[in-house]
């Protein structure tokens, strides 16, 4: 059965049912690769900038020793504030840090298995490209999101997948776990993938790379997202 036998077929079904209230679209934070020297005061600035759900730590090319020592500033700042710490690629590392949940790429690993070393409390995302396919493995494998992207041209990381915003429209006329909308994502592209049913918009480079600062973007993220 092709994605689009899929679609139609579970459109149907969907045509039966309310569709769920679902709670407003929220931020969720990606770190930049370098999260050393003024960074602390940056996410702060961030953070204090408006309404934040998660940030999540996406550090490469470092050993586990190291992010450790870099995430646990962090982590303080995020607690402090209420916010979710979720650690990308490594659940051991999210283990060892006690972070609220970690972040799976398709290589990253099984849901179920980081579910076992965890715990029922952790969120655990998983990166679904473009597939409606590998979304519904990951709701059933017990995810407490999927992440759909890259919606947009990034240079943050090299991407391979462009799925629609219709995507987004779809899962959350069918699902109740969250759907996360990634992928050079900014403030003037973004309401599009909201109006589509986006959970979360996750977001970096639009952020960090802000020209007024990290709680100018922030800002100016609020207003597509409760305008
Ligand atoms: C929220 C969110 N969605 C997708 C990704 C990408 O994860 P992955 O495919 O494992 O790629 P890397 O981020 O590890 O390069 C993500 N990190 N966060
Ligand atoms: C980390 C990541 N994953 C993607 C995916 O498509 O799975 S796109 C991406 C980069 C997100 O950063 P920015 O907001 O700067 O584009
Ligand atoms: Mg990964």
């Amino acid at each position: 059965m092709t994605e689009d036998d899929l679609d139609a077929d579970l459109s149907e079904f969907a045509d039966l049912f309310e569709p769920e209230e679902r709670a407003p679209c929220q931020l969720y934070l990606i770190s930049p690769l370098d999260v050393g020297g003024d960074f602390a005061d940056r996410l702060k600035a961030a953070l204090d900038g408006g309404s934040v759900a998660a940030f999540q730590l996406r550090l490469k090319g470092m050993d586990e020793h190291a992010i450790a020592r870099a995430a646990e500033p962090l982590m303080r700042i995020c607690s402090d504030r209420e916010v979710a710490f979720i650690v990308n690629d490594s659940v051991g590392l999210a283990k060892r840090l006690g972070a609220d949940g970690v972040h799976l790429g398709q290589a990253d690993g099984d849901p179920r298995d980081a579910r076992a070393v965890l715990g029922p409390a952790a969120q655990i995302g998983v990166t679904c490209h473009d597939s409606r396919h590998l979304a519904m493995e990951a709701g059933e494998a017990g995810a407490d999101y999927v992440a759909f992207g890259a919606f947009f041209p990034t240079s943050t990381k090299e991407t391979h997948h462009r799925p629609e915003p219709s995507i987004l429209s779809w899962w959350s006329r069918l699902f109740e776990i969250p759907c996360v909308a990634i992928g050079g994502i900014t403030p003037a592209n973004a309401r599009v993938l909201v109006e589509a049913g986006a959970d979360f918009l996750a977001v970096c480079n639009a952020v960090w790379g802000h020209d007024g600062g990290p709680a100018a973007a922030i800002a100016a993220f609020e207003d597509v997202l409760a305008p």
